[in-house]
């Protein structure tokens, strides 16, 4: 059907961290943009991921002192929700002079794209529509219909016995989480170690952490099959035998969600699927730029966002330069928590570099020890001639909030004895990182 057709400047798909920080951007610059959103506003975070799992964490923390129910527990994940949201349901959209389009978007042409019976035509589309749950390729798991991140949310039931498949962000934050509210958790994960990303030291630790606390890890798990047993419960080949739990929650990493008709008009895709990208953030569409998830980089909120502002800015001034590199830290919800900046040891070596390391225990510090959080350790990766710093690794409580530290000394290039010599507040978590750093530069002097 002919559509009625509608002049844009910019038209956006999606609003997440990327959809959302474009579309405003060129709004606020007095551009005629149109967003196009078909479920939600504020994206995976918002609605399924960063927010309600965070808000869960939490709480979870909490019933380790009391036992707090699953619908309690789903009602005070809700209203956070609802915080973070804020009031407006058009989003304020239109303070920000962006046209907001409900519905599902697809191409028609480069620069046309339909939603419902509109048409929007622009020279610029910025195609942010994030990821979905991938399933993985297990006989029977997909009939059996497991649990993700998408409904996990709003399951009447806590399941009693639960497998989570995937030792990841996903899978750890929401594995241990659910564990402290009730659930008994087996964790699967196909690896030999679970948050793979990470040093090998944490992987242990945390492992060790997540058995005392009574979550069953199953590492190098090979699933076979799954199935839905008439009873309701689900039954999962392994090669360590069989396991019957009463739900799955599959955490098995993501794919993306392309809009209808692009591929057609010839979009570039990676190996796994995800839009390929100049550096400069366009497609190989013309005029079809891509930001956020769907370019498969680091699946951030934190990254979106600046993959995002630098993209908003190569549309309004009409250039295409490379998104400037820059160190993308990243922190995993557990407890204790997981803060990574930089480079992981075996990453330096790999590259020729001749590293020295740094460790430190958190139990040797007092904030850790008044806090009676004395779990974990820092590990800072330097190089072991200059002392430059290449990489910081935390396993301990406000590892988080460490990782934005040592993502500001490494990408401005200071040095282990820099840090060393910084004084920071008594007594603080971040005092792990400047001693860890001390620990390096006694290491390097002893050669
Ligand atoms: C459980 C979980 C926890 C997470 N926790 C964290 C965390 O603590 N910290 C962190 O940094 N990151 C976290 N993430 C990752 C974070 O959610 C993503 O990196 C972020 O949401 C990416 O934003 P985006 O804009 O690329 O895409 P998305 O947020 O996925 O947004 C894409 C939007 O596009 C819309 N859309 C898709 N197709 C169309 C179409 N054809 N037409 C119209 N609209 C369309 C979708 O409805 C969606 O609203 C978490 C993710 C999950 C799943
Ligand atoms: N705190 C955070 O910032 C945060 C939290 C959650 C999610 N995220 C983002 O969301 C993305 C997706 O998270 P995720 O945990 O789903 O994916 P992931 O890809 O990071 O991890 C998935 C894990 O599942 C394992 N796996 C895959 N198939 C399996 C199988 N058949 N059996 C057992 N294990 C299997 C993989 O080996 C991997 O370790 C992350 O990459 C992250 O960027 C971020």
């Amino acid at each position: 059907m002919a559509g009625i057709e509608r002049q844009y400047e910019l038209v956006v798909i999606g609003n997440g961290a990327a959809g959302d920080n474009i579309a405003r951007t060129l709004g606020r610059q007095g551009r005629k943009v149109a967003l196009v959103e078909k479920a939600h506003l504020g994206g995976e975070c918002l609605n399924d991921g960063c927010v309600p799992s965070k808000a869960l964490i939490e709480i979870a923390r909490e019933a380790r002192r009391h036992p707090i129910s699953w619908t309690e527990a789903l009602a005070r994940v809700h209203a956070v929700q609802l915080l973070v949201r804020g009031n407006d349901p058009g989003g304020g959209f239109d303070r920000d002079g962006v046209d907001l389009y409900w519905g599902e978007a697809r191409f028609l042409a480069p620069g046309r794209v339909a939603v419902g019976d509109d048409v929007l035509v622009a020279p610029d589309v910025v195609v942010a529509t994030g990821t979905e749950p991938g399933l993985p390729p297990i006989p029977g798991l997909a009939e059996a219909r497991p649990l993700t991140n998408r409904t996990i949310f709003r399951v009447a039931q806590l399941p009693r016995r639960l497998a989570v498949i995937g030792g990841g962000p996903i899978g750890l934050e929401l594995g241990q989480a659910l564990h402290r509210l009730g659930s008994e958790v087996t964790l699967f994960e196909a690896l030999d170690r679970i948050a793979a990303t990470e040093e090998p030291e944490v992987s242990l630790e945390l492992q060790r952490i997540f058995e005392a606390e009574g979550i069953r890890v199953v590492t190098g798990a090979k699933l076979a099959r799954a199935e839905r047993l008439a009873d309701g419960t689900v039954a999962l080949e392994t090669a360590d035998g069989r396991f019957v739990v009463d739900d799955v929650l599959v955490a098995a990493g993501r794919k993306p969600v392309i809009p209808a008709g692009l591929a057609e008009l010839g979009l570039a895709r990676d190996s796994r699927g995800f839009i390929a990208i100049e550096p400069c953030g366009r497609t190989s569409v013309p005029g079809t730029w891509a930001a956020g998830d769907v370019t498969g980089k680091f699946q951030f909120t934190h990254y979106a966002a600046y993959q995002a502002h630098h993209i908003a800015k190569h549309i309004a001034e009409g250039v295409c330069e490379p998104i400037p590199d820059a160190i993308v830290p990243w922190a995993i919800f557990t407890d204790p928590e997981i803060g990574h900046a930089g480079m992981t040891e075996a990453q330096a070596r790999e590259r020729g570099l001749a590293v020295a390391t740094g460790m430190l225990a958190a139990r040797e510090l007092d904030w850790f020890r008044t806090t009676g959080q004395v779990e974990g350790f820092a590990k800072v990766v330097v190089d072991a001639e200059t002392g430059a710093l290449l990489g910081a690794h935390f396993l301990c409580a406000r590892a988080s909030t460490l990782a934005g530290e040592a993502c500001l000394a490494i990408q401005h290039g200071l040095t282990d004895r820099q840090v060393a010599g910084t004084i920071h507040p008594y007594p603080t978590a971040g005092e792990l990182f400047r001693w860890a750093c001390a620990r390096a530069v006694s290491g390097r002097q002893r050669g």
